[in-house]
């Protein structure tokens, strides 16, 4: 049987809004656990990470805000992220505000590359995230972790990452609130994004094959991360930073359905739930059921195809 290993990485001081920390007890309340168990996986609940003792640090951008906490969470979420890996066949990150992926993904890499394949990312979000502590306005760290775990300069305290991702080797979707330093940033290094503008006129099915068909060429491991805000606020209020205009109920899971029947699926996070921020648990239940969708559950059973 296929092995899963989950761990809740409760963090919030990415974030300016309070709550996330409350994600990971959404997601087992929610049932996740038990979902994936009655898809045929081998579950283990490894509990919640605790960040690292804090550094005593500061940074000549003002508007940083918690750079203790990050660096700290950073450092004991990428040493965890690696064990499962070693560990488990599919490791899952219940955040937790996004910053938990300069942990998640930086310690995921690692272990793809002592495995000699190169590590490919899908970033699902509103936002590009890919600040450094010089350039971020808002000061808040959940902006920062994919230029962190891409191996960017700018990350002064930091572990630096022991695998960079390579930006060519990621894929964003769903992007439609960008600032103008990630505009240039994300241009200059080669990350393909496919923003709201492009589903709108191409849908789901083109540009994710096209990504799934160089991660398969490539021979390469796939980390999916997937912010809450990704999604319509309509259909999934539960993060502090809506952004109107996302993905559809029907687009997210379409684009869970073909990852899983891909079978190049890793690892996963599912980031920036704040439970604070719900409607009668319906964001927490949304995330929930795109899991269990990437992790093959489906309305009809019919036969795979592969994307
Ligand atoms: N993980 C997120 N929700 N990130 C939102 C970041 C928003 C904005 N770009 C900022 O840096 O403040
Ligand atoms: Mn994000
Ligand atoms: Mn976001």
């Amino acid at each position: 049987m296929k092995t899963c290993q989950i761990l809740g990485v409760p963090t919030q001081s990415g974030t300016s809004e309070r709550g996330c920390i409350m994600g990971p007890t959404a997601f087992r309340i929610a049932g996740l656990p038990e979902i994936l168990q009655e898809l045929g996986w081998q579950v283990e609940d490894v509990g919640d990470a605790v960040p690292a003792a804090m550094p005593d640090v500061s940074h000549s951008n003002p508007a940083v805000r918690n750079l203790d906490a990050i660096i700290a969470w950073t450092k004991s979420v990428g040493e965890r992220a690696y064990e499962m890996a070693k560990a488990c066949d599919f490791p899952i990150f219940l955040g937790g505000d996004h910053s938990m992926s300069a942990g998640t993904v930086s310690g995921i890499a690692r272990h793809t590359q002592d495995l000699g394949q190169p590590q490919f990312v899908l970033w699902l979000d509103a936002h590009t995230d890919l600040h450094t502590l010089h350039t971020t306005t808002s000061g808040n760290l959940h902006g920062t972790p994919v230029a962190y775990f891409t191996g960017q300069s700018g990350f002064e305290g930091f572990p630096p990452p022991a695998a960079p991702v390579d930006p060519r080797n990621m894929c964003m979707m769903g992007i439609r609130s960008v600032d103008q330093a990630e505009k240039r940033h994300v241009a200059e290094i080669g990350i393909t994004v496919f923003d709201m503008r492009a589903i709108d006129e191409q849908g789901i099915v083109g540009p994710l094959t096209s990504f799934l068909d160089r991660v398969r060429a490539a021979n390469g491991r796939l980390h999916v991360s997937l912010d809450v805000d990704f999604l319509d606020p309509d259909i999934a209020p539960a993060v502090g930073t809506t952004v109107n205009g996302g993905a559809t109920f029907r687009e997210a899971h379409l684009i869970m359905e073909m990852l899983h029947d891909s079978g190049l699926v890793t690892s996963l996070d599912l980031a920036e739930l704040n439970p604070f921020l719900d409607v009668r648990a319906k964001t927490a239940l949304l995330m929930t059921d795109l899991a269990a969708s990437l992790f093959g559950r489906r309305v009809l059973e019919r036969k795979t195809r592969t994307y």
